[in-house]
């Protein structure tokens, strides 16, 4: 569940004479997502979501998410739009919290989506690469090499707890991913988390893509490394090369990876695996038993790494050269 910050009827009123968003008519908390509290508003005018963001967002990297999604929406990606105040900030408080508001976007995420929508993501996540060209901000990706091993350091003395032997193998993982870490690959801007829950479908077309707020200057095709590793991987741990294929195709249909890009997806689909494995372990270690969050499992990235681990070409995704 994540609300963890509760509004009262008259802050919220208050706070919405800010901006001109219509007279409130209802609003309620929304159970889905970790990070943040989410609320659904309606108003005279119409349906928005407000956010409170919570301890885990760095209130300075605000100005480039929601910056970022202003300037992917003028450049025609379907993503929330924020709504400016009467005196044209993109951010205001609320319960003692940095606060926005943005638009609600129609759709649903999928729970069982299928190569088709995997194809539709690839396309999607190259049209954001390319929309967000130009973005006069950067913010560095905090969850890459250096960032890991800060989240190790915190995790390494009890990860055995969690599965024998972990302390060994993700000491080693680390280490060559920090010797054989691509650098000369084109970068951008990523969105960085984009699972299925974080991707709307109308049907079965793609509706639009929430959530930037891991969003980050980084290699592009480690954006793809993501995807691969959170849409086409099936219940039971298996690969599923079709959903992969589609995938790339997709992203390909946009913007044609370079043949650098293809050569270093083995070893981006690691790093990603271990970047979710990482915070997935470091919640699964603290995360106090009896709180209103569900927690993440950690060994579903593992295995997910143990795979990549074994691929020696990118042809074992699916990919055509
Ligand atoms: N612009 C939007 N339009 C419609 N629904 C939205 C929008 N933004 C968020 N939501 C709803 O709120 C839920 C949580 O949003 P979001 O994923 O941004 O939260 P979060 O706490 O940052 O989660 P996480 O990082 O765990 O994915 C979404 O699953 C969706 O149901
Ligand atoms: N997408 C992340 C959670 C929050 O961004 C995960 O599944 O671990």
């Amino acid at each position: 569940m994540a609300v963890y910050t509760d509004i009262s009827e008259g802050d919220l009123k208050a706070f919405l004479e800010q901006y001109d968003a219509g007279e409130l008519t209802s609003y309620k908390g929304i159970a889905e997502g970790v990070e943040n509290s989410n609320f659904l508003l309606h108003t005279s005018k119409s349906p928005l979501i407000l956010t409170l963001y919570e301890k885990r967002v760095d209130k300075n990297d605000l100005p480039f998410f929601l910056g970022l999604m202003h300037h992917l929406s003028e450049r025609g990606l379907n993503c929330p739009l924020p709504l400016p105040r009467k005196d044209g900030a993109l951010l205001g408080e609320l319960s003692g919290r940095p606060a926005a508001l943005i638009s609600f976007l129609e759709g649903m995420w999928l729970r069982k989506p299928e190569a088709q929508h995997c194809g539709e993501v690839g396309a999607a996540l190259a049209r954001m690469h390319i929309a967000g060209e130009g973005f006069e901000l950067t913010r560095p990706n905090a969850l890459s090499l250096e960032g890991w091993h800060v989240l190790w350091a915190k995790s390494e003395a009890r990860a055995d707890e969690v599965e024998e032997g972990l302390e060994t193998e993700i000491g080693a993982e680390l280490d060559f991913l920090a010797t054989h870490w691509p650098k000369d690959l084109a970068s951008g801007v990523i969105h960085a988390d984009l699972f299925p829950d974080n991707v709307f479908f109308l049907g079965d077309t793609l509706s639009g893509l929430i959530d930037f707020y891991f969003a980050c200057n980084d290699l592009l095709v480690y954006d793809l490394s993501i995807c691969l590793n959170s849409w086409c991987f099936e219940k039971d741990g298996a690969y599923n090369i079709t959903k992969g294929k589609a995938m790339i195709e997709g992203y390909q249909s946009v913007r044609p990876l370079s043949a650098a890009e293809i050569e270093a997806l083995p070893i981006l689909c690691r790093g990603s695996a271990l970047r979710f494995f990482l915070t997935r372990l470091y919640d699964w270690l603290t995360t106090p038993a009896g709180a209103l969050v569900v927690k993440k499992d950690p060994l579903e990235y593992l295995k997910k790494l143990r795979f990549h681990r074994a691929v020696t070409n990118a042809s074992e995704y699916g990919l055509i050269a």
